[in-house]
């Protein structure tokens, strides 16, 4: 497997340094990697050009090295151990950093955390470590530096300030993706950039306005080269504008230029490209666009219910994974720029140590933050990468609800949940707008990742270009509107410690994401917009969009770019209730207005949630929902015969069975007591009786 592949070559014009946008990431255009064994400690060849790429890595980490001196005492401790004197190769700092975290590390894990080399490399004589140590080290040369005196500093430490990581993370977060590549990165900027300085004196954008019409006409492809070149001249000019735009041309028309170029480029329909645009000033959509056709590393998440990050690391190491802590916001995350093994069929994983998860799908599970004993909702959780956080964050305690209205995918989420050893989980599978807070609620917390556009993850799912349209952003954030009223109808407001809704999409669009929490904070006033807890790690949601002015508080929910953050696409808002919905609150809940009053006294089409309801009025409700006897009755009839069925077993026979147990309960109700042919003892007597009497009389009595 290789991951980490560039798609194509970036170069970002000069606009884009201008505004310090960093478009700098990593790429991975080696092929693949030699096996590991190739290149042993004796290969003194391998020895030299890592020292030689080391020298060179070093002046490219200059900048970051300096910053970092404040820290150098610790980064001195941290000092490689040298393995190869000849060489003076070092074994690479990966597991010392790691063990940096292991004291962080401890209040994730339950499991019990081995020492590293006791752990990885027992059973070895030195010589051998020695030779597994090189391994890792010559595999892993685009990660390490060998020189601790001007090792960079790295984001990981412990000794950095955590504002200050945080601060940094974009840049640490691309600095994982490996420095060598780095290096080749900066070379292939430099060359970017020249051409884009020769292109920008070649093109002339009045010039070159036939270029797409004679396309059409000759029904050729369009010429992608001269159609980056004219977008990249196109951002240059409209970042300045008055100074360089030709001033027969608007600023529209040379908007509708690069619009047009950027669905030729990119592929995506008008409608779309105009969206994402609209997101940013021109100069970052086109770092956006960029970034959505650059594939990220894979990220891994660490199963504290099995394993601990250190561990599981060392073990895949093992196996010539080479991997990175995503970042310092997460004690869990492990990045993998290359692996020779599949990732989803290790060891490792098949023993659930581990779940292939995005980094940014960690956030809105960090921002739940739920506790041990509580009852928590996933609302929409297929496949279960949230869930099965949520469940070792609570460390198999209390229970999670997972639900899912697709069947398919709610197969895939009982697969993750079984792997993953969670036991407190649930799984259920309900239409979310339907049963909640309907069939359950009074939840200390729920989490809605909400079925969206999937705008944040093209780089994934390409299709996304093309395939959503005008329909998909009402009717999508008309359900996400839904789901969140339901999500905070199903929150018990007086949890002791909870009172929480998170709400994620993987979308970037505003319709999505912050005009869903406005449209909720409307009609839900009993909720407000509270502090993710996620620290300054991606961006602000926006307070205004188009001439649309948001809560103020928006600023507290968070976004994250393939651009910015080099994540996919995610917005997270949490949400804190602080009371129970008014009665008279707007909103459409379970096809019902809340300020309906329902057969049951209790308001919102919320059958026994504790919400919906007026001060006080909460203690009459049942916590864990009540029933709709009849409604079950017939779910309960439908799934049993389903159960027969898939065991070949004929659901009628059952049926007239259950007729016969049905009867036989009624007459036992009864006080009668009946044989399971149907005759009861009574009757058969009664009967007895007349016949004897009736022999008698007739005097054939048997003697
Ligand atoms: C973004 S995905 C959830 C991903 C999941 N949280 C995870 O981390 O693995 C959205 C999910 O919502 C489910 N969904 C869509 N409409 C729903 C509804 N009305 N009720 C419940 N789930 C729904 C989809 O089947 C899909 O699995």
């Amino acid at each position: 497997m290789g991951v980490g592949r560039r798609m194509r070559k970036q170069g970002p014009p000069a606009t884009l340094e201008e505004l310090g946008i960093n478009l700098k990431r990593k790429s991975n255009t080696d092929g693949p990697r030699e096996p590991a064994k190739k290149r042993r400690r004796s290969d003194s060849h391998a020895a030299k050009k890592l020292v030689k790429l080391d020298r060179a890595l070093r002046n490219d980490e200059e900048t970051a090295a300096a910053k970092g001196s404040a820290a150098s005492d610790k980064e001195k401790r941290k000092k490689p151990r040298v393995i190869n004197k000849d060489a003076q190769i070092t074994v690479p700092p990966v597991m010392p950093m790691l063990a940096d975290e292991e004291d962080d590390e401890d209040e994730d894990n339950d499991a019990v955390d081995i020492p590293l080399d006791e752990a990885s490399l027992s059973g070895l004589e030195d010589d051998e470590i020695a030779e597994a140590d090189l391994d890792q080290e010559v595999s892993d040369d685009s990660v390490f530096d060998s020189d601790p005196d001007e090792q960079p500093r790295r984001m990981f430490s412990e000794d950095e300030d955590e504002s200050d990581a945080e601060a940094k993370l974009t840049a640490a977060n691309i600095e994982g993706l490996s420095r060598k590549l780095d290096q080749q990165q900066a070379e292939v900027e430099a060359e970017a950039q020249q051409e884009l300085e020769d292109a920008a004196l070649q093109t002339n954008i009045a010039k070159d306005e036939g270029v797409l019409d004679s396309v059409d006409a000759q029904g050729l492809a369009p010429d992608l080269a001269l159609v980056r070149n004219r977008m990249t001249e196109t951002i240059r000019i409209l970042g300045n504008f008055s100074q360089l735009a030709d001033k027969t041309k608007s600023r529209t028309e040379y908007v509708d230029q690069l619009l047009s170029d950027i669905c030729i480029y990119y592929g995506y329909t008008p409608y779309l490209a105009e969206k994402l645009f609209s997101l940013f000033t021109p100069a970052e959509a086109f770092a956006f666009f960029e970034a959505n056709e650059t594939p990220r590393p894979v990220v891994l998440r660490t199963n504290t219910l099995r394993t601990n990050r250190r561990t599981l690391a060392q073990a895949l190491i093992n196996r010539g994974v080479v991997l990175e802590p995503v970042g310092k916001w997460s004690k869990v995350g492990l990045q993998v720029f290359e692996a020779p093994v599949p990732l989803g069929a290790t060891p490792e994983y098949l023993a659930g140590h581990y779940i292939l998860q995005a980094a940014s799908s960690f956030l809105p599970v960090m921002a739940l933050a739920p506790q041990p004993n509580e009852r928590v909702l996933d609302m929409a959780a297929a496949p279960g990468g949230k869930t099965t956080y949520i469940s070792a964050l609570m460390r198999n305690t209390g229970v999670v609800f997972a639900n899912d209205a697709n069947k398919q995918r709610a197969k895939g989420l009982i697969g993750n949940i079984h792997r993953l050893g969670c036991k407190n989980t649930i799984v259920c599978h309900y239409d979310a707008q339907k049963a909640f807070p309907k069939v359950l609620g009074g939840f200390d917390r729920v989490l809605l990742d909400a079925p969206c556009s999937g705008t944040g993850v093209i780089g994934k799912d390409p299709s996304v270009k093309t395939s959503k349209n005008e329909r998909d952003f009402l009717a999508l954030p008309h359900m996400q509107k839904q789901l969140l009223l339901a999500a905070i109808d199903s929150t018990d407001h007086s949890s002791k410690t909870g009172g929480y809704v998170v709400y994620s999409t993987c979308s970037v669009t505003v319709e999505e994401n912050e005009a869903v929490v406005q449209y909720v904070l409307r009609k839900r006033p009993n909720v407000k917009i509270v502090d993710t807890g996620l620290g300054s790690f991606g961006s602000e949601g926006f307070k205004s969009y188009m001439n649309k002015k948001f809560d103020d508080k928006m600023s507290l929910t968070r976004r994250y770019f393939p651009h910015r953050e080099n994540v996919d696409g995610f917005f997270v808002c949490k949400l804190k209730k602080i009371g129970p919905t008014p009665k008279n609150a707007g909103g459409q809940v379970n096809g019902a207005e809340p300020s309906e009053p329902k057969a049951n006294g209790v308001a919102n089409g919320a059958k026994g949630s504790t919400d919906g309801l007026e001060e006080g009025e909460d203690q009459q409700a049942d916590d864990f929902g009540g029933f709709d006897e009849e409604e079950d009755k017939e779910i309960i009839e439908r799934a049993e015969k389903k159960w027969l069925k898939a065991r070949g077993l004929d659901p009628r026979v059952a049926d007239r069975k259950k007729a016969g147990g049905a009867q036989k309960e009624a007459k036992k109700e009864n006080g009668v007591d009946k044989k399971p042919n149907g005759v009861d003892k009574k009757e058969k007597k009664d009967k007895k009786e007349k016949s004897d009497k009736k022999a008698r009389s007739s005097g054939k009595t048997k003697n």
